[in-house]
């Protein structure tokens, strides 16, 4: 079990945070108008092949890279680790995991110092980092936020067949479990993990993977996200709302789901909770809640459990997917009257709400 595997193992890196994103785009034009004309991330640096982005908060180089190239996909999710000493465990550590390991030297991604890359065991191109060139906080910059102020990257939602041993591998980290979805077979659905003290830094979504599902970056409240659905419709973008806005029953934040020109999912999320105390309660949902995922009840779209972002190993090839062997959410819940309640033993007609379509 983990904690054998784990004794045998030398310790693992200490992760502070899920800290950036690296996005192969197709077109960088109309990704710059997506990221930064309409979601106003602040343009740290731009080459012609890359956009380095950052939220307001964020002090590092950049939260996001847009990079041009052939195939849209994620070629890399960066946690941010305590310090430069860092970098030597967790080479250390994922050698002895036996997956591809690359020792980066300072400045091969830009405003970043020395890296080590991995391809981790869920399939997943991530990087560990401390060093980082310190840009100006735009914390309190209001003369440029804008009403639909993004203030930091907040989370990595990744698809990946084996909940199980993914929530394993992530506690092999030290990352805790805050929420998750099971079935009263204790099948798990998805799974919401942090290093930070709030929901989580990654979720883990059942589904054929590698894949990624989102990238969420929080508001600090709620109207700036309506602000920017609200904007959307004034450019007529609407198409690219996907989800929401609405309240999660999972996690409570208030959320809505992007897509961008590529199909990237991006979530703009507020309000969670903190998860700071060790002994911070778990919450299991039952998979057949219609509250779970949306507290009001409104339906889950289904391309939000059919689709996402391939991933790219560290030769720059999309990896192979593996497909889900257990039970699919969305074939329980999606169009399954009567298999989802709002109100679980009151004798009424147990299902979901009038008018739901899908
Ligand atoms: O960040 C999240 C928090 C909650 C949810 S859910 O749809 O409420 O399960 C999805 C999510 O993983 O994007
Ligand atoms: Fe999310």
């Amino acid at each position: 079990n983990s904690q054998d595997r784990s004794a045998n193992l030398p310790p693992a890196p200490d992760v502070i945070r899920a800290a950036s994103a690296e996005l192969i785009v197709s077109d960088l034009a109309a990704s710059r108008a997506f990221y930064v004309d309409v979601l106003r991330l602040v343009v740290t640096e731009e080459t012609d092949d890359a956009i380095y982005l950052r939220s307001f908060e964020e002090y590092l180089h950049h939260s996001l890279v847009l990079r041009k190239g052939p195939v849209p996909a994620c070629a890399a999710l960066s946690y941010r680790v305590r310090s430069a000493a860092e970098l030597d465990v967790a080479q250390t550590y994922y050698q002895a995991l036996g997956v591809p390991v690359r020792r980066l030297s300072a400045g091969t991604k830009r405003g970043i110092g020395e890296i080590v890359a991995i391809e981790d065991p869920l399939g997943f191109p991530v990087e560990f980092f401390y060093d980082a060139e310190h840009v100006e906080r735009f914390t309190q910059r209001y003369d440029v936020h804008g009403a639909g102020a993004i203030a930091r990257l907040d989370h990595f939602n990744v698809v990946t067949p084996d909940i199980a041993a993914a929530r394993s591998y992530y506690e092999g980290l030290d990352f805790k479990v805050s929420e998750d979805i099971q079935d009263s077979d204790h099948t798990v659905y998805a799974a919401w993990m942090y290093r930070k003290a709030t929901v989580h830094d990654v979720a883990l979504t059942g589904g054929d993977g590698p894949r990624l599902h989102h990238i969420a970056f929080s508001t600090n409240e709620r109207h700036q996200i309506l602000h920017i659905c609200d904007q959307l419709g004034a450019l007529r973008q609407s198409d690219k709302i996907e989800r929401g806005p609405g309240r999660h029953g999972v996690s409570n934040a208030f959320y809505l789901y992007l897509r961008d020109p590529d199909g990237h999912r991006i979530e703009i999320y507020t309000q969670d909770y903190y998860t700071g105390d060790p002994d911070n309660p778990v919450i299991t949902w039952d998979v057949h809640d219609n509250q779970r995922r949306d507290w009001w009840g409104t339906p889950v779209v289904p391309s939000w459990y059919a689709e996402a972002s391939p991933v790219l190993n560290l030769d720059g090839e999309v990896a192979d997917i593996v497909e889900r062997v257990e039970s699919s959410e969305a074939a329980l819940t999606i169009g399954a009257d009567g298999f989802s309640y709002t109100r679980r033993d009151d004798g009424s007609k147990e299902g979901v709400k009038l008018g739901e379509q899908v």
